[in-house]
């Protein structure tokens, strides 16, 4: 079916709702002075992470006792940033709250909305990436999510799935789909001697290391010992969250999590479904604009999923028990030793 475009007061963007032309001034404002320039690094990391602890912060199991369980992903992280920033699992999630706000103040655009906005946008940065779908119209966030709503790395496989349910009906395998954030991802307070230590060898790119190297045996840590959440990791300078590390073990995840090995088109799809759902926890989607031709169409997955030098099948711990594990090349060379984010 054809679908009718308008051309926007700027005389260059077309969209298919007038309503979205705003957005590309604020889209050229994130992708200047937030992500310098459109790479793919902490900022974008940060407001990926943002994305989840604001809409994750939704609760109908709270909601049934009588108390406020949440509105979901409503803004309410920045609109309360004193209040929810200091939850523990929200630590560090300050500097990007504070690096937004400023540029929220710079347009006519709620924080929920804006949240969910430079998520999309950034992600667009990382070679490999989906586009995302971006719908406008979430209000204003009324009151602060509760506290613990969002999923730690020492929660159990239990819990964690457990929580996903409550919050938006997510089932197992949709939890994984969403785990593949953690392509483009490094920890700063795990082990804060080491911050900007990355989940896989590619924080950079989108793409599906992060379910090979997690499916490894652990050998290291890449700092100290002893971390709350964090368990032996495979290489030099790579981090391991428990929580990872479980689900690509667990029965209920294991075969899930290793059929996005080597699989970049079900990477992109599922985590843009898995998104989609996300973005819009706690809205009315009937009261809301898609607007995602706003958001640009990411790279090509610019590498092949490869085993790090030093490192074969021989080192895979397998879960799965219904699938082998992909054959795939080792990168030749010494030992793959993994590089710091750099912070933003
Ligand atoms: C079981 C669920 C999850 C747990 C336990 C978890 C835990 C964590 C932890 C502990 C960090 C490191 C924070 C730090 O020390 O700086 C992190 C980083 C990150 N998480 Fe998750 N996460 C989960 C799910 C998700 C989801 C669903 C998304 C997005 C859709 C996401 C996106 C990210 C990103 C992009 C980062 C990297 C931030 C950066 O590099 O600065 N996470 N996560
Ligand atoms: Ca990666
Ligand atoms: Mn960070």
């Amino acid at each position: 079916a054809l679908t009718r475009r308008v051309t926007c007061p700027d005389g260059i963007n077309t969209v298919t709702n007038a309503a979205c032309c705003d957005l590309f001034a604020v889209r050229d404002d994130i992708q200047e002075n937030l992500f310098d320039g459109g790479i793919c690094g902490e900022d974008v990391h940060e407001s990926l992470r943002l994305t989840f602890h604001d809409a994750i912060g939704i609760s109908p199991a709270i909601a049934a006792t009588g108390v406020f369980g949440g509105g979901g992903a409503d803004g309410s992280i920045i609109i309360f940033e004193s209040i929810e920033t200091n939850f523990h699992a929200n630590l560090g999630t300050d500097e990007i709250v504070n690096a937004q706000i400023p540029i929220i103040a710079r347009h006519n655009i709620t924080p929920g909305d804006f949240i969910q906005f430079a998520g999309a946008v950034g992600l667009s940065n990382c070679p490999g990436a989906p586009q995302l779908e971006f719908l406008l119209g979430r209000p204003p966030a009324t009151q602060p999510a509760p506290d613990l709503t969002v999923p730690e790395p020492f929660d159990t496989v239990d819990t964690i799935l457990a929580r996903f349910a409550d919050a938006g009906n997510f089932t197992a395998p949709q939890v994984v789909w969403l785990l593949s954030s953690h392509t483009i991802a490094a920890a700063d307070l795990v082990d804060p001697t080491i911050p900007g230590t990355p989940f896989d060898s590619t924080p950079e790119l989108f793409d599906t290391q992060f379910f090979i190297e997690t499916q490894l045996v652990g050998t290291l840590f890449p700092g100290t010992a002893g971390n709350q959440g964090e368990v032996e990791s495979p290489l030099a300078g790579e981090i391991r969250l428990q929580s990872d590390f479980e689900l690509a073990r667990d029965n209920r995840t294991a075969c899930e999590w290793q059929s996005f090995v080597n699989d970049q088109s079900k990477l992109q799809s599922k985590f843009q479904q898995g998104m989609a759902r996300l973005a819009v926890l706690g809205q009315d989607t009937t009261q809301m604009i898609d607007c995602s031709d706003v958001i640009p169409v990411p790279a090509a997955p610019n590498s092949t999923a490869h085993f790090p030098a030093g490192l074969s099948n021989a080192d895979v711990q397998q879960a799965c028990t219904t699938a082998a594990f992909p054959t795939l090349p080792s990168d030749p060379g010494p030992a793959t030793t993994v590089a710091r984010v750099p912070p933003a």
